[in-house]
């Protein structure tokens, strides 16, 4: 950073101001969104799991407290910070602060069936995790339902006691694609043992790795658009297993938005690029240059010209859609371009209600066609000021539109994006990014 006329602060904020553009390449970390639910599955399993690439978000961290809270065991190999070993559950009690702990992040939910496997009860309270608007769970406790199980809610959160009265096939039909549902129907059947058909599933990649991690456990895992179909092995095992958490498709996203913010060129490493179709389908759509490997993306948007293409960012739910996560930094991004951009997003319906505000405060003129939609006209000029992350996606957004605002942005609500992302504003740093940490 080459001035130190940073804004008086109060709590640690992050300063960023306008440089050149970025460049360089860069590697993503492990996703927070599926490695949670492979740590679920591992302690479900109850089987040893080593699990490689986690990543050292707080959520993350948060998840690896609940399940030794939750009587398993975690060891990391020496020299190895991103492997993780969960040793299946010894059957001791569940340690009571695993009860106020569950309520910090929102995939503690995740955490039913394991508990259900080694107690037959799991008591839970109402998650926490991003504050994006009514964050529902009714879902889940139809599933838990169809599998013959009790639950009973009260302000504070849930129970649900295990019924196995029941043996064979288990159908479930989800009346909208919830990721949270369809992997607690999946978990659900492990435990069980039982085979599952899966209706209107959610197919995102933290679905699927969670059924390639079955595959991995012996288990037959079929999915299309229309149905997860599971079945268990015909014998247990207890052989130790090992999975890889894929590459936090958001973070590369989230970095592809900052690249192309800026009209940089730079390569994306360690994340599956059919992960990030739909934000590489935008980015095209808008004009930026990006090139699909297997495993990583490149942006060249120096010397390209923008496409004048209104954007129709419509966050969903089904294959192929584009994930809600990816709009916040997309949106960054088309302040600065050309065009009547349209976003949506009613999955999270209170997005929209965090991350416009701080917008504005930069200087954004983002017209507000209802909660969930919003209409802008790029560019627009931004100008620094004192923003604050209030959920992890608006965070990373006001990132990438605080690279291009002229003057100093400090972002505050850092543990909003450190629930999210290990080490954001490091990776942005590395692509040339003029941004630092100010403690007050
Ligand atoms: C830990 C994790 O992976 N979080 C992600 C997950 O959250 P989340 O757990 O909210 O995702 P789901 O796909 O399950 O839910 C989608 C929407 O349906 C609602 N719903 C869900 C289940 C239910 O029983 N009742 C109900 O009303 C949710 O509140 C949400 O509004 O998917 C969202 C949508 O892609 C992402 O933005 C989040 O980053
Ligand atoms: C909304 C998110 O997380 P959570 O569901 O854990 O709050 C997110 O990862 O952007």
């Amino acid at each position: 950073m080459t001035t130190t006329q940073v804004p008086a602060v109060t709590s640690e904020v992050i300063a960023i101001r306008p440089g050149p553009p970025l460049a360089g390449t860069v590697t993503v970390d492990g996703s927070k969104n599926a490695a949670l639910p492979l740590l679920a599955a591992a302690a479900a399993l109850r089987r040893p799991v080593q699990l490689a690439n986690v990543p050292a978000n707080a959520d993350v961290q948060a998840m690896l407290t609940l399940l030794q809270y939750a009587g398993h065991r975690i060891a990391r190999p020496v020299g190895e910070p991103n492997t993780v070993l969960v040793l299946s559950s010894d059957g001791t009690r569940i340690a009571p602060e695993l009860f106020e702990a569950a309520a910090r992040i929102r995939a503690s939910y995740y955490l039913v069936p394991a508990l259900l496997a080694a107690h037959d009860r799991a008591s839970l309270p109402w998650p926490g995790g991003c504050p994006i608007g009514e964050r529902g769970m009714e879902q889940h406790f139809r599933v838990y339902e169809t599998f013959g199980d009790r639950y009973a809610v009260d302000d504070h959160g849930y129970t649900v006691e295990a019924r196995n009265t029941h043996n064979g096939s288990v159908s479930v039909m989800l009346p909208f694609r919830s990721r949270g549902a369809s992997i607690a129907a999946i978990l659900r059947a492990v435990i069980a043992r039982r085979p599952l058909r899966l209706g209107h599933p959610n197919l995102s990649p933290e679905v699927t790795s969670v059924l390639v991690a079955l595959q991995a456990a012996g288990w037959s895992a079929q999915a299309n658009e229309r149905l997860i179909a599971l079945a268990p092995p015909a014998s247990a095992s207890q052989e130790p297993l090992a999975w890889t958490v894929p590459g936090d498709k958001i973070e590369a996203g989230t970095l592809a938005c900052a690249l192309a913010a800026t009209g940089g060129n730079g390569r994306i490493e360690g994340v599956h690029s059919k992960d990030v179709a739909p934000m590489v389908a935008a980015l095209r759509w808008l004009g930026v240059p990006v090139a699909a490997q297997e495993n990583a993306l490149t942006v060249h948007a120096a010397d390209t010209q923008p496409s004048h293409h209104p954007l129709r960012a419509i966050a969903s739910l089904s294959p192929g859609g584009l994930d809600a996560d990816f709009e916040p930094p997309l949106m960054a991004l088309t302040l600065g371009l050309p065009g009547t951009h349209l976003f949506a997003d009613t999955i999270n319906p209170g997005r929209h209600g965090n991350l416009l505000p701080q917008l504005t405060r930069l200087g954004a003129d983002i017209h507000e066609i209802s909660p969930t939609q919003c209409r802008l006209t790029g560019p627009q000029r931004l100008t620094g000021a004192g923003v604050e992350a209030t959920d992890i996606r608006t965070g990373s957004a006001l990132l990438v539109a605080g690279i291009t605002a002229h003057g100093v942005t400090t972002l505050g609500g850092l543990e909003q994006l450190r629930r999210g992302h290990a080490d954001l504003p490091t990776k942005l740093r590395a692509l040339g990014a003029d941004i630092c940490e100010v403690t007050p």
